[in-house]
């Protein structure tokens, strides 16, 4: 492992809402990632995703291919994604379970899979009350993050680029597997997120890694410690696009430790119809637009399309 890097500590909870954007502001700009705390999500919700998780992975293979993934949502065995950046031949060694709101619209396109209640009947409660309790969460921030661009708190959920039932969680489990050769083995090879916001929860093994200069050889891999009860955020693409690449949306990978490892991804990403275009307060005459307007659902299916294996894009 290398060096540790030393993030910002962003606290939701605090009333001295300016400051706090300017916080994230700042975060942003450098780094891309940062802690989020007191966001209100109890330690022992938590705890619980990741042991309903824990026991999802543990079924057995042919229990959990009943649930494969169909367009977004749904179980991926091991070694299904392949990001470009993989120098595994056979993909990245983790495996994930992939679901969204059970309402609305999006829902009825794409289908959850559930584990069966007999076998796991706490994990479609956990599971639905996680989502919601998160989604609170990723409301509030996001309105931070619009004040930090000098825009009114409310600006994502006014363009579609918050809806509470376009998030989706992705559960992973990584094996923890070492290579034979000494060489780096990756769980999830070097990428960014697609989407807005990420938060993401941990059970504290290590293994995430930033990449805080993707342009610069070798690259320089720093690792991101878990800090109990805190989410890592990060910045993905489309809020990189909003921004004119003000905001950062760092390249990060998880690498193999020898040990078993979960994590618990919550992607918060704009309503599939939401255009994202740069925003007029991020561009001037010596910056202008870097990235022409992109309607989500088309960023994402080409996006998808590169990485993952038989993917389908609908339902
Ligand atoms: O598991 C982690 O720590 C990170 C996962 C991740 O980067 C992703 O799923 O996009
Ligand atoms: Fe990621």
């Amino acid at each position: 492992m290398g060096t540790i890097l030393k993030l910002p500590i962003i606290d939701l909870s605090s009333p001295e809402k300016l400051s706090t954007s300017s916080l994230i502001r700042q975060a942003c700009l450098d780094h891309g990632f940062f802690y989020l705390t007191n966001h209100g999500v109890s330690e022992e919700l938590m705890e619980g995703v990741l042991m309903e998780s824990k026991k999802l992975f543990s079924l057995p293979l042919d229990e959990k291919m009943v649930m494969a993934r169909r367009g977004f949502r749904g179980y991926s065995p091991l070694y299904e994604e392949k990001p470009h950046s993989s120098t595994l031949a056979k993909g990245d060694s983790k495996e994930m379970f992939t679901f969204g709101s059970s309402e609305g619209v999006l829902a009825q396109i794409y289908p959850n899979e559930w584990p069966r209640e007999e076998l796991l009947p706490l994990w479609r409660p956990t599971m639905e009350c996680y989502y919601k309790t998160v989604m609170d969460v990723g409301k509030k921030l996001l309105g931070l993050v619009a004040l930090a661009l000098n825009l009114e708190e409310n600006f994502f959920e006014q363009v579609g680029g918050f809806n509470a039932q376009a998030a989706v969680v992705r559960l992973l489990r990584y094996p923890g597997e070492l290579n034979s050769s000494g060489e780096v083995t990756c769980g999830a090879s070097a990428h960014s997120d697609y989407g807005m916001i990420t938060l993401l929860a941990t059970d504290g093994v290590p293994g995430l890694q930033v990449c805080r200069d993707k342009d610069k050889e070798p690259k320089v891999w720093e690792d991101v410690a878990g800090v109990k009860g805190a989410f890592v955020v990060n910045i993905g693409d489309l809020m990189e696009r909003w921004t004119n690449g003000l905001f950062r949306s760092t390249m990060h990978r998880v690498v193999s430790v020898g040990k078993e490892r979960y994590s618990v991804a919550v992607f918060v990403d704009p309503d599939p119809n939401c255009v994202v275009e740069c925003l007029e307060s991020c561009c001037s005459e010596t910056s202008p637009p870097r990235f022409p307007p992109v309607r989500t659902k088309d960023y994402f299916h080409e996006r998808f399309s590169q990485t993952l294996a038989s993917y389908s894009g609908s339902g």
